[in-house]
């Protein structure tokens, strides 16, 4: 029998729909995601930590779920909101339905609500705290509850792994610092035979050139980049190195800028989804990018640091991507490694694997 739900909003809205996924209530930051497909990718990226993702897209499960895809085992987020949920889905790798994976990672969904009037209404007032209950009657209640609910603070600490580890490779070595990496962040380097150690985000300067890296990439990851100064200072430390490649990839675009002096600020609703423009400001050239992020880097700040940008959201104008003006750093804020259809952005780890052969003349370390 069909479970009654209700997603309370911290505007005192409420809508009744049906429960999915885990049996328990939730509460999070409610944010939208607006890819056709993909919605095994976006439960799974540990960057949605902490958020209730309402899906656009209206029928959300159709081809299931299947043992490849996975962007982390461990996901983060706290509930998913959907119009119309597909129970029998077909695909020939499809190995459960959505139902029964978010019952075995724990999370619990809602469909059968409008989720286009919770789309606005977020497009108007801004990321909110969101709530799904069993039972709505107390609604003034379940309202001051949510207002009152703090936003955790340490979801990357949450996310990063917590020893190091190694991945071979005959490649450039790479330490990829850890806020809560995508799996396919590593398998583009990989692909690239590049050796990878991962480390946790709070790995010193130091022991990470231990090492002897030949580059460093800094992953995405969730929550405000602003909570983890540690990391920042240990950025800016390796960026004081003479001549260490860098690549940041959301979160981590967000740290280089910081580390380099610039500012972030929060989005009103972030830029989440599978086709998102963004203009090489170089070339003129647009690319289709993946994008989860609920931050910015404050573009206008970028002129008291070393860093320049790159690239710009076609939508709403904000910054993309940054680079050095003399080290071979650079950071873009929409993902390269994924592939939601379009690959335009993925020479952005050839171009990364090309310039720590230049640093170092390839595998110095060997
Ligand atoms: N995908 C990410 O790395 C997200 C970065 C950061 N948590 C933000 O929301 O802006």
């Amino acid at each position: 029998m069909k479970q009654r739900r209700f997603l309370v909003l911290e505007d005192g809205s409420c809508y009744p729909g049906y429960a999915f996924g885990a049996e328990k209530d939730t509460i999070g930051e409610i944010v939208f995601n607006t890819g056709m497909t993909g919605y095994q990718e976006t439960l799974s990226d540990p960057s949605y930590t902490g958020q209730i993702i309402t899906f656009t897209y209206p029928l959300i499960g159709n081809y299931g779920i299947n043992e490849d895809d996975y962007e982390g085992m461990h996901p983060g987020l706290k509930g998913m909101v959907v119009h119309e949920l597909a129970e029998h889905p077909s695909n020939f790798r499809s190995t459960k339905t959505l139902d029964e994976a978010l019952k075995g990672f724990d999370v619990p969904g809602i469909y059968g609500v409008d989720t286009r009037s919770i789309t606005k209404k977020i497009r108007n007032a801004g990321v909110m705290r969101g709530a799904f209950v069993a039972n709505a009657d107390n609604l003034d209640e379940i309202v001051a509850n949510l207002k009152a609910y703090q936003l955790p603070v340490n979801e990357i600490q949450m996310n990063s792994t917590k020893e190091i580890k190694t991945y071979s490779g005959e490649g450039p070595r790479v330490v990829l610092l850890d806020f809560g990496f995508k799996d396919n962040i590593l398998a583009e380097l990989l692909k690239r035979g590049c050796e990878v150690i991962l480390a946790p985000w709070n790995t010193s300067a130091e022991a990470i050139l231990a090492y002897k890296p030949d580059g460093i990439m800094l992953s995405n990851g969730p929550g405000d980049p602003t909570s983890v100064p540690e990391a920042i200072e240990t950025i800016k430390q390796l960026i004081a190195q003479e001549n260490l490649p860098m690549f940041g990839i959301c979160l981590g675009h967000q740290l280089i800028s910081l580390a380099s002096g610039a500012t972030t600020y929060k989005l009103k609703f972030g830029h989440r989804g599978a086709n998102h423009p963004v203009q090489d400001l170089a070339t003129g050239k647009v690319s289709l990018t993946s994008q989860n992020h609920g931050y910015a880097v404050n573009e206008e700040s970028l002129k008291q640091t070393d860093l320049v940008a790159t690239h710009r959201a076609l939508n709403d104008g904000t910054n993309e991507g940054v680079k050095h003006k003399t080290k071979p750093i650079f950071s873009v804020q929409y993902h390269p490694e994924a592939a939601p259809g379009p690959r335009d952005a993925n020479y952005l780890f050839d171009q990364f694997v090309d310039m720590m052969k230049a640093a170092q003349g390839g595998k110095q370390h060997a």
